[in-house]
């Protein structure tokens, strides 16, 4: 039986005209049946990979005061360490720690008539004990931005594009999130819910995940597990992209089931956005892919946004209640708020 997540090789784009054209296709495929695909080919290399890792495990073999000092909730901008069970999906609680690191800009000057999402630019906690892990991310983050880049012009090809149509959502301010993560194994847990049932909110996701298994898809309302395949990335489509596409490409709904007891799972996703002021287009596509649009999955209790900044601290609030209290009480008591 053929994989139902299937591995594409992103070195197809550089192989030719006719073998470009069949990678296109697949991508298209794969986006638009399961939403979710092994990327190889990506020129990430191995040594790369375990460096990132390795850092990783590093911080959270950190003392538990040491990864406290820097919890998300002293930041306004959502980032920092959240212990396992701070954060929410769909009101319940993640089994899993983590540390959330964003973009590295300066604050924006708040004042009348300045937009609340403007609120999440600024900078990111980065642990005092463990120097070497500031260099490590942001290397991962170069490189996970270029490829996911790449990934994108070949989506907007792939539907029929010109391959910068996406370019005005993130030129000169590429908008992105990441995580760093640790499920702990299940004696440690109170449930087995590493992280709910959700969709991600950006265009794309690359997640490095080591060789534990829990990441499941749902597929065909059944889940399917999508286990660690040495050297890819594990990509999906996001709410954005699919509100850019009608529908076309999906954003698959997944979840991480907790590790058995004694074991640990590290996963590093790393969450491709557009710029916070990007309003998101909706694509012309072609008569014969515009037939097969499905409208975005709209769900009621989570109404999506065009408006990227809105999106954005929609979702924030929602899964960091405490971080909503401390900095953003002002918005939550007048109504502002998007929740
Ligand atoms: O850890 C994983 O494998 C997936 C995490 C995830 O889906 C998320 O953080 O949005
Ligand atoms: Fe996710």
């Amino acid at each position: 039986m053929a994989r139902i997540v299937p591995v594409l090789d992103l070195s197809r784009l550089e192989q030719g005209a006719s073998e470009q054209r069949t990678f296109l296709f697949d991508l298209r495929t794969a986006a638009r049946d399961v939403g979710f695909f092994y990327l190889s080919g990506h020129g990430i290399s191995a040594a790369e990979i375990e460096e990132v890792l390795d850092a990783s495990r590093r911080f959270f073999a950190l003392a538990e005061a040491d990864k406290l000092a820097i919890e998300m909730v002293k930041s306004s901008q959502f980032r920092g360490y959240t212990r396992a069970g701070g954060e929410l999906t769909k009101g319940k609680a993640d089994w899993r720690e983590q540390l959330d690191i964003g973009v590295e800009r300066p604050p924006i000057p708040q004042g009348p008539g300045v937009p609340a999402w403007t609120r999440l630019q600024g900078p990111n906690q980065w642990p005092a004990s463990l120097p070497e892990l500031k260099p490590a991310l942001l290397a991962w983050q170069a490189k996970a931005t270029a490829v996911a880049i790449r990934l994108l012009k070949a989506f907007a090809l792939s539907l029929d594009q010109s391959e910068d149509a996406f370019d005005p959502i993130y030129r000169g301010e590429p908008n992105h999130r990441m995580k760093i993560v640790r499920y702990p194994g299940r004696h440690s847990t109170g449930d087995d819910q590493g992280v709910g049932a959700h969709k991600d909110g950006g265009f794309l996701t690359l997640l490095l995940q080591d060789d534990n298994k829990g990441l499941q898809v749902d597929y065909d309302r059944s889940w399917v597990n999508v286990d660690p395949l040495p050297g890819t990335l594990v990509v999906n489509i996001g709410e954005l992209l699919e509100l850019a596409s009608n529908g076309y490409l999906r954003a698959t709904i997944h979840r991480v089931v907790t590790p058995p007891a004694g074991a640990e799972r590290i996963s590093i996703p790393f969450f491709f956005s557009a710029r916070l002021d990007a309003t998101i287009p909706l694509l012309a596509l072609p008569e014969e892919l515009a037939t097969e649009t499905r409208g975005p999955a709209s769900d009621p209790d989570n109404p999506l946004f065009r408006d990227v900044g809105t999106n954005v601290l929609k979702s924030r609030l929602r899964s960091h209640p405490d971080v909503a209290r401390r900095h953003y009480s002002d918005l939550l008591a007048t109504g502002a708020a998007p929740v």
